[in-house]
């Protein structure tokens, strides 16, 4: 079996990615452009991937390929309606970043709240010595206990995140999803968007999650609510949030994802850098050494149970 991993530089170096233990033909590229998949993808049977684009066209012209293995949870850089078309299966990574992303959400929403980043950057800036006296208050200081946490998506990051808020006093609302009613465990996501006082992303992104958070939902948030995305750029409209940001609507955004990595310069939230209440870290929320160890040992068993004829972790 011939196997390519096009973009294998997005595991750290660190990470021991181990062979598969059956017969086979490994390559690897450290990254791959759009214009290259097809030809390095030409005689595998198995297209390894975290972040390259496969899509329709594409597929049509690898009558080999048998599976995409991705080396990630999200799926939305593959066209999976494409892949049933073509019959070419498709596995994904779950459960690995149980830990780390939830940590990262949580560690954006006490940045945020506590305005860590602005006191640290007014501190470089002098305004300690000015202020007179042992602290100063230039930026609102709130705590998350008896804060509401409104989650949109309900699946592992979200639960382990609700888990860790809870410990801290916080209380969670669950978004049903946007369009259908509220129903037991749930609230209308329009009532979620109006009750909490941070919003965090963890739904796919799909054509029906795209833009999930526009101008309107935005709207629709407290003065001072947070929006955490640590879930995919595309889930919220990024013109819409600079102006929330810029025009003071929103208390905050904690984001680790952009529509599109590595951002342009001309990227909305490159221009909302200088908003003391804006973070934006490069998609590191997944990246600890133990969970994308967690990811390396899972992308393995995947493509072996493939090989051994079993479905593991299967989305087509
Ligand atoms: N930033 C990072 O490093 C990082 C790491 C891992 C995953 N992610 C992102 O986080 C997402 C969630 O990961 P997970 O492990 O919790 O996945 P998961 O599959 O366990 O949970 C996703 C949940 O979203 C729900 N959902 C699907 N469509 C929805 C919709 N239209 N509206 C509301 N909910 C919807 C699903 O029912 C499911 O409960 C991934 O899809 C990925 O894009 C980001
Ligand atoms: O979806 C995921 O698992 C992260 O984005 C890392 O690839």
């Amino acid at each position: 079996m011939n196997l390519v991993f096009l973009d294998r530089q997005t595991l750290a170096p660190s990470v021991n990615l181990r062979r598969p233990a059956f017969d086979h033909h490994w390559q690897e590229y450290a990254e791959t452009a759009p214009e290259q998949v097809v030809q390095r993808l030409l005689h595998a049977e198995v297209a390894i991937v975290n972040k390259v684009k496969i899509g329709a066209a594409e597929l049509a012209k690898l009558p080999a390929l048998k599976l995409i293995a991705l080396a990630a949870t999200g799926s939305d850089n593959v066209d999976l309606a494409a892949c049933r078309a073509a019959g070419v299966a498709v596995c994904n990574i779950r459960n690995y970043s149980k830990s780390a992303v939830p940590e990262h959400a949580l560690s954006l929403m006490m940045a945020l709240s506590r305005n860590l980043h602005a006191y640290r950057s007014s501190v470089a800036d002098g305004r300690w010595q000015q202020a007179g006296q042992f602290c100063y208050f230039d930026y609102p200081v709130r705590d998350l206990k008896d804060m509401t946490l409104g989650l949109i998506g309900y699946g592992t990051i979200a639960r382990d995140l609700e888990r860790l808020v809870r410990a801290l006093g916080m209380d969670v609302i669950v978004a049903a999803r946007k369009g259908q009613p509220a129903e037991p465990g749930r609230q209308s996501f329009e009532h979620v968007l109006a009750e909490a006082d941070v919003i965090s992303l963890h739904c796919p992104l799909t054509a029906d999650t795209h833009h999930l958070i526009g101008e309107q939902e935005l709207a629709m948030m407290k003065p001072d609510a947070l929006l955490i995305n640590v879930g995919r750029g595309g889930l919220v409209d990024e013109e819409a949030l600079l102006c929330a940001l810029k025009e003071q609507r929103i208390g905050g955004a904690g984001f680790d994802v952009v529509s599109a990595e590595p951002p342009a310069s001309n990227n909305p939230l490159m221009q909302a850098l200088d908003c003391p209440n804006f973070i934006l870290t490069p998609h590191i929320a997944w990246a600890s050494q133990a969970a994308m160890q967690r990811l390396a040992d899972q992308l393995v068993d995947n493509i072996e149970a493939f090989a051994a004829g079993r479905e593991q972790n299967r989305l087509v």
